[in-house]
């Protein structure tokens, strides 16, 4: 362990903290925020893996980052990241930087990187091996990942003379459970630490098409890069609908180049249940499954995939026909048939769980839509395309079973924002507060639940908060 680190360690809950001697005194910046959604893979999962086409759409649940710039003589970064028990301080002039020297180049902002420098990588260990001491197993690991993902960005993106800065996290989507967690944490990382190193304009009214594009593409990137930290092998579907938000059509064939990612514009308020199994598992076991399995049936497993990509490119033909009707019957049944068939692939790819299946078998029983896992499976979320005209009832009456078979709905809607920006973090919030109310990072740390965290800082869906800005 890096001797300067500070495993601050997270103990109970956040109310209790006591954050008064974190306050910055002349801060070099203004505190500002940045937040980015999860997704839902309405089809083609892991196919895209390897090189064939899915499609994503953003959700309203998201992650929130605040970042606090310290005075010039504090020479610390923080991660606080409370959902994953992340609360770590690094000097910054003990970290890993003479690396850099070694390399051939340190990667500039406007790089491409498409794979993570292992002697970066060796580097970093040191300084990650003493993150979260008091977490085990599981747990620590998931923290560390967090910290890497952000300790590999901060390194690449920023330099020794970067400011003392908190980062803190904290996010209303479930973690490791398909919903694109990771992406969304990633994307706020990224966009974060280029707004730091001010290489991002914008977003502003009348930014023309291609610069706005320029920045998300950046941020894109770099969201990429920390996906790489956590999962091991990301198509990059996940940070691209994240960071662009709406709806994509997605496909990765040279990881060398960039992926090609069609807009969906108009995507469909599709009637959905999101139901989540609570059964965890990672992103990076279930993509090595299917690795293996492909190593071992390489032609059985590459026909599977191929019909995967089939039902994917049906399914874009119907939603950017002239003619689709989300309230035709004929269409929805369609896309429930389509539903249908690419749960029973990735069933056959071995990525489906037991409590996946229940939930398929609960609306079969109840015989009121189509459902398929969503996301890397082995657990997680599945969702169901309900049939037109279904009976209330009907749905509370499954939502009962579910509720007493330990699963949990997630109310939530498709294609709204991408990577959005608070700056400053100040919201009118209908306080008496002069110019608004100032998000410190006590007031973000205390908001219990998704539900005070999206009422204090919330992007908003039905009353948008005009503070927040977007890349589009
Ligand atoms: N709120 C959070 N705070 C900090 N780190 C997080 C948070 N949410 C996710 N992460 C990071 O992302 C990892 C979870 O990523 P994983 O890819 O397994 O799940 P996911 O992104 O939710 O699912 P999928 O990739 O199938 O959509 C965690 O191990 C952690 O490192
Ligand atoms: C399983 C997967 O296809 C989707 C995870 O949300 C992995 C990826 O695309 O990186």
């Amino acid at each position: 362990m890096n001797g300067n680190s500070r495993p601050n360690g997270v103990n109970g809950h956040p109310k209790d903290r006591n954050l008064m001697s974190r306050k910055p005194s002349s801060p070099m910046a203004p505190t500002f925020m940045v937040s980015a959604p999860g997704k839902v893979i309405v089809f083609g999962e892991h196919a895209v893996v390897h090189g064939k086409a899915a499609i994503a759409a953003s959700i309203s649940l998201r992650s929130y980052l605040l970042v606090t710039t310290l005075s010039k003589s504090q020479r610390t970064i923080t991660v606080v990241f409370p959902d994953v028990g992340l609360d770590h301080t690094w000097n910054i002039d003990d970290l890993p930087w003479h690396v850099f020297t070694k390399l051939a180049q340190k990667p500039r902002y406007y790089d491409m990187v498409t794979s993570l420098d292992p002697d970066l990588v060796q580097a970093m260990q040191p300084h990650i091996d003493g993150v979260s001491p008091h977490l085990t197993g599981e747990k620590r690991k998931i923290s560390q990942s967090a910290a890497s993902s952000f300790l590999y960005l901060f390194l690449s993106l920023s330099s020794p003379t970067a400011p003392g800065s908190i980062y803190t996290l904290r996010s209303t989507l479930p973690i490791g459970a398909g919903l694109g967690s990771s992406a969304s944490v990633c994307v706020c990382i990224s966009a974060a630490l280029l707004k730091q190193i001010h290489v991002l304009s914008g977003p502003h009214q009348d930014q023309p098409e291609e610069e706005v594009d320029l920045q998300l593409e950046r941020i894109n990137k770099w969201a990429f890069v920390g996906e790489l930290c956590i999962h091991g092998n990301p198509s990059g579907v996940d940070n691209t609908v994240s960071t662009r938000g709406r709806a994509v059509l997605f496909k990765r064939e040279d990881y060398s180049k960039p992926p090609n990612s069609r807009p969906l514009k108009d995507f469909p308020e599709l009637p959905l249940l999101l139901i989540n199994t609570k059964q965890p598992r990672s992103t990076a076991t279930e993509v090595a499954k299917v690795a293996a399995l492909k190593k071992k049936y390489p032609g059985v497993t590459e026909a599977t995939l191929d019909s995967i990509d089939e039902v994917t490119m049906s399914a874009h033909a119907l939603i950017t026909s002239e003619n689709f009707d989300p309230s035709s019957e004929e269409n929805i049944e369609y896309l429930g048939d389509l539903f249908r068939i690419n749960h029973g692939l990735l069933v056959s790819l071995g990525v489906s769980h037991p409590k996946l299946e229940h939930i398929r078998e609960l609306v079969d029983y109840a015989d009121i839509g189509w459902t398929k896992l969503t996301g890397a499976g082995g657990g997680g979320c599945a969702i169901t395309l309900l049939k037109r005209h279904v009976d209330d009832e009907a749905i509370r009456e499954l939502q009962r079973k579910f509720e007493a078979a330990g699963f949990e709905e997630h109310k939530t809607t498709l294609g709204g924002s991408g990577v959005g920006i608070l700056y400053p973090a100040v919201l009118r919030n209908g306080t008496d507060e002069e110019g608004g109310e100032e998000i410190d990072q006590k007031k973000f740390l205390n908001a219990t639940g998704p539900e005070e965290l999206e009422t204090l800082v919330g992007v908003g869906l039905l009353d948008r908060r005009p503070e927040w800005k977007f890349w589009q």
